[in-house]
C-alpha cells in the first residue's frame, strides 16, 4: 500500500523533473542569446549585479519549505552554469580554437613545416655572445640536418645585473650566420618597437614567458605578418596561454606557434615542471603548433631525450633545445646547454626512438 504511494508521488516528481529541465533547457537556450549579444557588444559575461537583484527577488517570493539560503544556493548553482555555457560558447569562437577551425595550422619555415606530419627539431645556444658561438652552432646543426637555430639577443633576465644580451648586434649576427647555412633563425623581442624591424634579421618572433601577459606586445606582434613563437608564462593555465595566442591572431598574424616550457610548482628536483598534458590539451583545443622546450621546462640535460621522447609521443610538433660551444663559459644557462657533442647524442636517441 505504501509503495504504490511512493510510486504515485515519484511519478509526479518525474513529470515535474520533466519540466524542470524543459525550462532549465528554455533558460539555457536564452542565456546563449544573451551571451552572443554580450559577445558583440564586448560586455563581460558574469553580471553579480543582476544575479544579486534575480536572487534578492526570489526570496522575496519564496514561501517555503525550502529556506531562502537554499533558494539561493540553488539558483546561484544555474547562474554558475548558464555562466559556464556562455564562456564554453565564447571559446569556441576563438580564432584560435579547434572547433573555429578544423585543420592544422601549418608554418612553413625554410625546409621545415611546423605542425606538419613531421616534427622538428629546433636548436641553438640560449643567448648569442659572439660571431664565433653562433657560427660554431650553427655548423654543427647544418652538418646534424637541423635547419631551425634558436638564439636569443634581448635576454630578459631574473637579475638586472645578468647578461643581458647584445640587442641588435645579437639579430645581425644570427642573420650573418644564418645566411652562411641557409638556416632559418628564431628570437625573442621583448620591445613592441622592436618588432617591425625584426624581419629584417630572423625568420621567426619569439615572445617569451615573462612576456607571454605583455599584451602591447602580443598586439604589435598581431600587427606584422611573420611566424611568431610564443612562449607559456611561467604561471599561466592552458586558458590564459590560448588567450594570449588569441591576441596575436586577433590582429591579423595567423601564424603563431605555441610552446610549453614548463611551468611554476612546489617540485624543485627540475628547474620547473614539464606539464606534458598541455601537450594534447593544446592539440585538441587549438589548430596551432605545439612545441616543448626541454631546456627551460626540466634544466636538466640528464632527462632532456625521455622528455623529448614523451613529449613528441604525447604529439609536440616539435623540440627546442640549447646548445653551445663551451657551456660552461655560457653567458646564460651555463648549467643546462649541451655541447655540441651532448647535441649530436641527444638528437640521434631522439631519431633512433622514431618519434621525430
Ligand atoms: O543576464 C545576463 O546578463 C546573463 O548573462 C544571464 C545570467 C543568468 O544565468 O541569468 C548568466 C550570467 C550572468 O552572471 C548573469 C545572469
Amino acid at each position: 500500500m505504501e509503495d504504490t504511494k511512493i510510486d504515485a508521488l515519484r511519478g509526479r516528481i518525474d513529470e515535474i523533473n520533466q519540466g524542470l529541465l524543459d525550462l532549465l533547457s528554455e533558460r539555457a537556450q536564452i542565456v546563449q542569446e544573451i551571451g552572443f549579444e554580450k559577445e558583440k557588444q564586448g560586455v563581460p559575461k558574469f553580471d553579480p549585479m543582476r544575479e544579486k537583484s534575480m536572487l534578492d527577488a526570489l526570496v522575496i517570493r519564496n514561501t517555503g519549505p525550502f529556506e531562502d539560503d537554499t533558494i539561493r544556493h540553488l539558483f546561484k548553482q544555474i547562474f554558475q552554469a548558464s555562466l559556464s555555457l556562455q564562456q564554453t560558447e565564447h571559446k569556441k569562437q576563438l580564432l584560435v580554437s579547434r572547433k573555429r577551425q578544423q585543420a592544422d595550422t601549418i608554418i612553413q619555415l625554410g625546409s621545415a613545416a611546423i605542425g606538419g606530419s613531421k616534427p622538428v627539431m629546433i636548436a641553438g645556444p640560449c643567448s648569442v655572445e659572439s660571431y664565433k658561438q653562433v657560427r660554431a652552432v650553427a655548423a654543427a646543426l647544418k652538418s646534424a640536418g637541423v635547419t631551425v637555430m634558436r638564439g636569443g639577443a634581448f635576454k630578459p633576465r631574473t637579475s638586472p645585473y645578468d647578461f643581458q644580451g647584445l640587442g641588435l648586434e645579437g639579430l645581425q649576427i644570427l642573420k650573418e650566420v644564418a645566411d652562411e647555412f641557409g638556416l632559418q633563425t628564431i628570437s625573442e623581442i621583448v620591445d613592441p618597437a622592436h618588432i617591425e624591424t625584426a624581419g629584417q634579421y630572423i625568420d621567426v618572433i619569439q615572445i617569451g614567458a615573462r612576456n607571454m601577459h605583455n599584451f602591447e606586445l602580443l598586439k604589435a606582434a598581431g600587427e606584422v605578418r611573420m611566424p611568431i613563437l610564443l612562449k607559456r608564462g611561467l604561471s599561466a593555465t592552458i586558458d590564459e596561454f590560448l588567450h594570449a595566442a588569441e591576441y596575436i591572431l586577433s590582429r591579423g598574424n595567423t601564424q603563431v606557434m605555441l610552446i610549453e616550457r614548463g611551468i611554476r610548482t612546489y617540485e624543485r628536483a627540475t628547474r620547473n615542471t614539464l606539464d606534458i598534458s598541455a601537450v594534447p590539451i593544446l592539440k585538441q583545443e587549438s589548430h596551432l603548433p605545439v612545441l616543448v622546450d626541454v631546456t627551460h621546462s626540466t634544466g636538466r640535460k640528464d632527462i632532456f631525450a625521455p622528455c623529448a621522447k614523451a613529449a613528441l609521443a604525447a604529439g609536440a610538433d616539435g623540440i627546442m633545445v640549447e646548445v653551445h660551444p663551451n657551456p660552461p663559459t655560457a653567458l646564460s644557462d651555463a648549467q643546462q646547454q649541451l655541447t655540441i657533442e651532448e647535441f649530436n647524442q641527444f638528437y640521434a636517441a631522439i631519431q633512433r626512438s622514431g618519434l621525430l
